[in-house]
């Protein structure tokens, strides 16, 4: 049969019906299908304890059951004065409420704890992707953004991940016993009972991508205040120096007005949402209660009978309300979960195993060599054009050249944090042995970067992230080299003497001395210094030189610097300009060092 008669003979009830699934499906909802596999995939490693919850949550709500039905009988046992079994029922309700609060206090402490681990598993995990992801795709994230998705959005989705499936399953139970007892004693309250289904069925399509819209239009504008924010405070001696702190005040309430405003948009939307539930829940309860009556005036029904139906339909109604209100918990988790798999999801760094091979050359030093490189960061904004660069083992090379040419941009190739779009990069042993620059080749990297990188913490602290396990002799000597020893020598507690955040409490050059000392610690065969002696006198910085070659005779030293100081000790220097890398000739190089 073709394809055409296929679709004629189909029955038109069934396409619509397709057509209606399809629309379902696309778009938001495989999205937050989709968001919530990846959430699942984090719950599924406590799938015991969730198992656990469910049992309990499960023997809770029976128990309340039990409990509505014994003082049904109690109510039929005191109207018909049969006293007798009476004891009985008092025992029963008694134990059973007793039962009831002991389960939900468990289960209570059961998802606090299961929603911590799951936090601090979902946290870990993204610390080490965001660590490990493509350095120029995580730079299109603003520091507020991440953080704001490393504590916002993973509260929200931890929060949810675990108590979500549990709450589900146990109001479906608790909805669908309910509904048996009452059918088992009226059919008719039954569907009164189950009245607003359809009606709520019918809404939450549009609800669903109405409250996602709006969820995510409130995490993005706390991203975009947290940018602010985190920005301001990193940079308030910059704002209290120019004296714009006022402006940044109106700023902060700009934004927090912004925030205010979409935020009570989403809540107008919520209390809307409430009253129309509220209504329907309300016409429900009176038409049962009503029903009630009747069948109570046709003395069709015990008082218990009654005092049952209403309590089991307030019963229905919270089951039906506890799966409806964890509808937003659910759409704000997805879309928390869909920021949070954006990081997730950025590329990895390039890794090369065969890279810890050239570990076994350390000793001669490497060769840095770059040919025919072509880099942009932006799609058709050339950086770098058509380029050659060569570091030997032993020689000091320079990158100078105009600002914004691109010198930190051939520092950033050199350690394989971006990639060239076209030629290579690569590591050269003394052998020939040659390696692609990659995320394993940094470890032969000692790096000085521009600006102050200087942590909070002690000297020693400070000295030993790069090396952990270094003597306070090793410190000290590297101190010495980068002639910082001098200054930490005088102070109180010398290397352990406390720095505050970006080096507080240093001077600029005094912090550039530590961090170049932390660089020699490191100890690794190719030194790369990014400007890193422009705050030392040229004395300090000259000698500085001179150590860190003295140290080790085969350090490849790359530096970039605006200093003719520094030029006159390279034995090769590259001028970083219109895109064009360039070796010059002494006397070229000399003009260079004169035109400073
Ligand atoms: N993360 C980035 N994304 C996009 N463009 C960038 C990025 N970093 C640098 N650039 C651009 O690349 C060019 C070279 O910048 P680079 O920082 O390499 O210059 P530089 O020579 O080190 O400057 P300076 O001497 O002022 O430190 C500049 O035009 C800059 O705008």
């Amino acid at each position: 049969m073709d394809e055409e008669n296929k679709n004629e003979n189909k029955n038109p009830a069934f396409e619509s019906l397709d057509v209606l699934i399809s629309r379902w499906k696309d778009g938001t909802f495989s999205e937050i299908i989709d968001d919530w596999k990846w959430i699942f995939s984090y719950s599924a490693r406590y799938k015991g304890a969730i198992a656990f919850y469910v049992i309990l949550g499960i023997f809770s709500t029976s128990m309340g059951l039990v409990s509505s039905i014994a003082s049904k009988y109690m109510i039929d046992i005191i109207t018909g004065y049969e006293t007798s079994k009476l004891w009985v029922m008092i025992l029963i309700m008694v134990g059973s409420t007793v039962f009831s609060l002991a389960f939900s206090s468990i289960i209570s402490r059961i998802s606090t704890k299961l929603s911590i681990d799951i936090n601090n598993d979902i946290q870990a995990d993204i610390f080490d992707k965001i660590v490990d992801a493509d350095w120029l795709s995580l730079n299109k994230y603003s520091n507020g953004d991440i953080l704001n998705r490393f504590n916002g959005d993973i509260g929200t989705v931890s929060s949810n991940a675990i108590s979500w499936l549990p709450t589900i399953i146990i109001a479906v139970y608790n909805f669908v016993a309910t509904f048996f007892v009452i059918m088992h004693y009226d059919w008719i309250m039954a569907v009164i009972a189950l009245g607003s289904a359809p009606v709520m069925l019918l809404m939450s399509r549009f609800m669903i991508k109405k409250q996602r819209d709006y969820s995510k239009k409130v995490r993005e504008m706390s991203s975009q205040l947290m940018t602010f924010e985190v920005e301001a405070f990193y940079n308030f001696d910059t704002i209290k120096s120019f004296g714009v702190a006022p402006h940044y005040s109106k700023k902060m309430r700009w934004w927090q007005g912004k925030f205010r405003d979409i935020s009570l948009k989403y809540n107008l939307f919520s209390i809307k949402t409430n009253i129309f539930m509220s209504i329907l829940g309300t016409v429900v309860q009176f038409a049962a209660f009503g029903y009630c009556l009747f069948r109570l005036w046709t003395n069709d029904i015990t008082y218990g009978t009654m005092t049952l139906f209403l309590q089991q339909r307030s019963n229905l109604s919270s089951a039906f309300n506890s799966v409806v209100s964890i509808i937003p918990a659910f759409l704000n988790s997805s879309v928390s979960a869909h920021r949070i798999r954006e990081l997730v999801e950025l590329p990895k760094e390039v890794h090369i195993p065969e890279s810890g091979e050239m570990d076994k050359y350390i000793d001669k030093g490497f060769e840095v060599r770059m040919d025919d490189v072509n880099f942009s960061y932006v799609e058709g904004t050339r950086v770098i054009t058509d380029s050659a660069f060569r570091a030997k083992p032993g020689e000091i090379v320079a990158l100078v050249g105009p600002s914004g040419e691109g010198k930190t941009t051939m520092i950033r190739l050199i350690l394989g944090l971006i990639r060239p779009e076209d030629g290579g990069v690569k590591l050269r042993a003394s052998g020939g042995q040659e390696i692609e620059m990659n995320a394993e080749t940094r470890h032969l990297f000692a790096y000085v970067p521009q600006g102050n990188t200087i942590l909070s913490g002690t000297i020693a602290e400070n000295m030993r992230m790069v090396k952990e396990d270094a003597t306070d002799e090793e410190i000290v000597e590297a101190l010495k080299v980068a002639c910082a020893w001098d200054f930490v020598e005088k102070l109180p507690q010398q290397i352990n003497n406390s720095v505050g955040e970006r080096g507080r409490g240093l001077s600029e050059g005094q912090a550039q001395r530590i961090a170049i000392a932390r660089a020699v610690l490191r100890d690794a065969p190719i030194l790369l210094l990014d400007e890193a002696t422009s705050a030392l006198d040229v004395t300090t910085e000259r000698t500085v030189l001179r150590n860190i070659v003295k140290q080790h005779p085969n350090k490849t030293c790359i530096v970039t610097t605006h200093r003719p100081s520094v030029l006159n000790l390279c034995q090769r220097v590259y001028r970083v300009m219109e895109t064009h890398v360039t070796e010059l000739n002494e006397e070229e190089s000399s003009r260079m060092a004169m035109d400073f």
